[in-house]
């Protein structure tokens, strides 16, 4: 296998979006090939593959998960090993996750641990979602290959090489994307009154979606809607029959989320009345909390407190997505954020990571996997 470093950036150069990682499942399989067998199991599934490593002594599986799948991210980093996939980024970190998860099932390849170890490379986690359609795949067809136990991590830009910041409970929110069509009646700039603007609809759909989580939602349960994407129209001079917005829903409950929703569809219709349009919603995919448990994220920043040069944090929740919390629903385990060192957050073009984290990373999973 090459080195960690190595391995990022090679896969760096091919992200891939949701359900299509075809190169990047090949890649890894390659990887995964020239290891030792004796004590590996390699089971794909769709885009991705699910490498069960045999304990010497086991009295449990101890599941890891990473996502594969890139972002439809024109990449801005200047690297020498950017994307060579137009218009595809690994913006989230996905390739980092990915080149940990490989280090794993080296390390546990060469040296076999004491429990069985279950690695997950899981694909679609920016969207529509991998992890609950795997997770019913897993408990239909192959429940030798469920955990007792599973933990993730997911890099964090704002925190230094070394932290392992995660909190016992809630850590990220419910999600959901949000695609909203408009339609009116276009026509020529100069005649609006013989129109219908879906443009002039849209801005205002705008202005009153911003009203909902303000007015609608307690304060102290909190959610953000984003609306991340605005078409409308075709030129200058003629008024739009057309106009979509694209862009998601997080809040901290899952009754939060019904009621946000309520709101958006009494909206719609009142933008339909209003501007004498036709609004379909579509909610698009729906992602579940992520809610640590209380005894694994404290084994893990109990553990982290013992690791040299390493930083346990308690992290406060985020507002951040994440289909692993399908596998928490489920199963007992936490997902930590590993500390990246990047001016640029998350999602952002120029995002690039402190490949340093690699290798501290892979360790400090190694470690903790084999204390459990
Ligand atoms: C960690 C992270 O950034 N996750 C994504 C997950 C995407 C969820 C879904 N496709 C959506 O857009 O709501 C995030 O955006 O939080």
């Amino acid at each position: 296998m090459e080195t960690l470093i190595q391995i990022r950036r090679d896969l760096h150069q091919i992200p891939e979006i949701g359900f299509q990682e075809y190169k990047t499942q090949q890649y890894l399989l390659e990887q995964l090939n020239q290891l030792p067998q004796d004590f590996l199991t390699i089971t794909t599934w769709k885009t991705g593959i699910i490498v069960k490593i045999s304990g010497s002594e086991p009295s449990k599986s101890i599941g890891w998960r990473t996502d594969i799948d890139g972002l439809p991210i024109v990449e801005e980093t200047g690297l020498s090993f950017s994307s060579t996939h137009a218009g595809r980024m690994h913006a989230c970190g996905h390739d980092c996750h990915m080149t940990i998860a490989l280090a794993l099932v080296k390390a546990f390849a060469i040296s076999q641990p004491k429990q069985n170890v279950i690695v997950y490379f899981q694909p679609a986690e920016e969207g529509p979602g991998g992890a609950e359609p795997m997770l019913n795949w897993l408990k239909s067809d192959r429940p030798d290959l469920l955990p007792d136990e599973i933990y993730a991590l997911h890099i964090a830009p704002e925190y230094p090489v070394g932290t392992v910041a995660t909190r016992p409970g809630l850590l990220f929110a419910n999600t959901s994307e949000l695609f909203i069509d408009l339609k009116g009646l276009g026509g020529h700039a100069a005649y609006p009154h013989k129109t219908r603007d879906m443009t002039v609809a849209a801005a205002n759909l705008i202005l009153q979606l911003q009203t909902v989580i303000s007015r609608n939602v307690d304060p102290m349960e909190s959610g953000v809607i984003t609306i991340g994407k605005m078409l409308s129209g075709t030129v200058q001079n003629i008024i739009a029959e057309n106009a979509r917005l694209e862009g998601t829903i997080r809040t901290l409950s899952a009754n939060a989320m019904v009621e946000v929703k309520r709101r958006i569809d009494a909206i719609c219709k009142g933008i339909e009345a209003s501007f004498e349009c036709s609004v379909t919603i579509d909610y698009g995919s729906m992602y579940y909390e992520v809610n640590n448990n209380e005894e694994c994220a404290n084994k893990l920043l109990s553990f982290a407190k013992e690791i040299k040069d390493c930083q346990p944090v308690l992290s406060p929740a985020a507002m951040t997505g994440e289909d692993f919390g399908y596998f928490l629903k489920e199963i007992p385990g936490a997902l930590f954020w590993a500390g990246a060192n990047c001016e640029y957050g998350l999602h952002h073009a120029k995002m690039s990571p402190d490949e340093s984290l690699l290798a501290f990373n892979a360790n400090f999973v190694e470690q903790f996997i084999r204390s459990l």
